[in-house]
């Protein structure tokens, strides 16, 4: 299981089992996405019984993040995924559901959708893999022609290209979702197509009323507002997610290098838990083992020094789930083994300008001290703040974090080097003797090795205790 760049798998069709969710977790995945554009209540209730069972058979802190729709554009359910073969003409009328197969009609349950379209718009689908142009608009149905081989299946979103369509941050459905993410404990929720700091607040406002701020708020940067509001959404949401799927969409796929790294960068600037996803080993979605070329876009991605890395077709769809889960841990632990260890500390303790609080200097200087001393660090943090720190300091050991609060551990359970663990204790010298105990009984710690314990105090201060494990 990798120590320090964690996997968050998307759960579907083909990881929805029991089993296959508890086999993911054994192998080593920290987090689950469930991709609220997809499925139904019914579905996701299973997955989460699914994941929180898994959770405690193993043991080990996992992360839910609930992913929202979003300002896109959806096209509805087609009982039959509608080919196209590149020229061909198909039609999209207004409605929630069609037959698809050899009629070639795609629903398209957004109204605004046929007002806002116009002729020669580029329709772009599926990551890319389906361009269409249109030919007529009409009221309520549009004319299309394939611009490519097509295969156009359920709730498929569309990317009308170097258009970004006016509708509002949330939907009436998202804003449900929101209710059942909090009544179902997820720890994150994704933002889809954000595109300013604005719509940021305005899920964080929807959290304070439905009274759970304390949910992460995930950022999806895919759009191209969002590049340029990068700053802003970066300084208000919890943690980032470089969206490839849509970026892709929305940009050349030549640029998504150079876009990666700056959202990357910018996370690590403001200190903020940053994920990559989408197509890191799409082909595994059929096939057993990754392409040369997605081996080398996982281990750059680790060597950016991200928190995690998110799996997205391979796991909900793909025939090849737990190889996928597999193949990205055995990257991740290879590039983390032959990266030197400070190329990760370097990439993220440049000191920058907007490094002022006294508490990250004390992080700083706890954790150097740990890895100086080749000793193992132990974490008490009743809010996670001081693990949070850490993590963004690109540790070079593992750190093993403690404390009562479930929901805290969840979230932490996706942040570079962090080993969540559960102690019953709300006192922190207490709370770091159990967490020692604890660390002990699952083989992290072990007799003769030197450990610094810390907490962070009220007052800008760090709590150090350093011992010898000897009984
Ligand atoms: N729960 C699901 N049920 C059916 N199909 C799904 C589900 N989750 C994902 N998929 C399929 O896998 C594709 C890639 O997954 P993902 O990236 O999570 O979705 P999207 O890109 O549509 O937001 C989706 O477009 C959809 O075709
Ligand atoms: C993660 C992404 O969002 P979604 O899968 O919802 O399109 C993406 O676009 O890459
Ligand atoms: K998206
Ligand atoms: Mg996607």
């Amino acid at each position: 299981m990798p120590l320090f760049t964690k996997v968050i798998a998307s759960i579907g069709p083909a990881s929805s089992d029991a089993t296959t969710i508890f086999n993911m977790v054994k192998l080593g995945v920290s987090g689950f996405r469930i991709n609220f554009s997809h499925g139904s209540p019914d579905d996701w209730v299973k997955y989460v019984d699914a994941v929180r069972n898994a959770e405690n058979r193993v043991g080990r802190p996992i992360a839910l993040i609930g992913d929202l729709q979003g300002p896109s554009i959806r096209i509805g359910k087609v009982e039959q995924p509608i080919v196209l073969r590149k020229g061909d003409s198909a039609r999209i009328v207004f409605g929630s559901e069609a037959r698809g197969g050899d009629e070639k009609v795609v629903p398209m349950p957004v109204k605004k959708f046929f007002d806002f379209v116009e002729d020669g718009d580029i329709l772009v689908m599926d990551d890319g893999r389906t361009r269409l142009r249109v030919a007529d608009v009409q009221a309520d149905y549009v004319e299309i022609v394939a611009l490519t081989d097509s295969v156009i299946t359920s709730r498929k979103a569309v990317t009308i290209y170097n258009k970004e369509i006016d509708l509002p941050p949330l939907s009436e459905s998202d804003i449900n979702n929101i209710k059942f993410a909090i009544a179902h404990s997820f720890d994150y929720i994704g933002l889809s197509y954000v595109r300013t700091e604005n719509d940021v607040d305005i899920l964080r406002d929807y959290l304070r009323r439905f009274g759970k701020e304390d949910i992460g708020i995930i950022a999806k940067i895919e759009t191209k507002s969002a590049i340029n509001n990068l700053d802003k959404i970066v300084e208000k949401a919890d943690a980032i997610l470089v969206a490839r799927g849509d970026l892709g969409m929305n940009f050349g796929l030549e640029e998504i290098h150079s876009l990666q790294t700056r959202i990357v960068e910018k996370a690590l600037e403001h200190r903020k838990p940053v994920i990559v996803a989408t197509q890191l080993l799409e082909s595994m979605v059929e096939k057993p083992v990754p392409t040369r070329a997605e081996v080398v876009d996982v281990s750059t991605a680790v060597e950016m020094g991200v928190d995690a890395l998110m799996l997205t077709g391979e796991t909900a769809v793909g025939k090849y789930p737990l190889e996928a889960v597999s193949w990205l841990i055995k990257i991740v632990n290879f590039v983390e083994k032959t990266t030197l260890r400070n190329e990760f500390a370097n990439i993220s303790r440049r000191s920058r300008t907007n490094i002022d609080e006294l508490r990250l200097l004390f992080a700083k200087g706890v954790l150097e001290l740990t890895e100086d001393m080749n000793a193992k660090l132990v974490v008490f943090s009743l809010y996670g703040n001081t693990a949070k720190r850490i993590a963004s300091l690109r540790p070079s050991i593992p750190v093993y974090v403690g404390s009562s609060n479930k929901s805290v551990m969840r979230k932490l359970a996706i942040l570079w080097g962090i080993q969540p663990l559960y102690v019953d204790s709300n006192n922190y010298d207490e709370g770091l003797q159990k967490i020692i105990q604890k660390a002990i009984e699952l083989g992290y710690i072990g007799y003769g090795d030197l450990v610094v314990a810390t907490y962070g105090l009220k007052e800008p201060r760090q709590r150090i205790e350093i011992q010898r494990i000897v009984s």
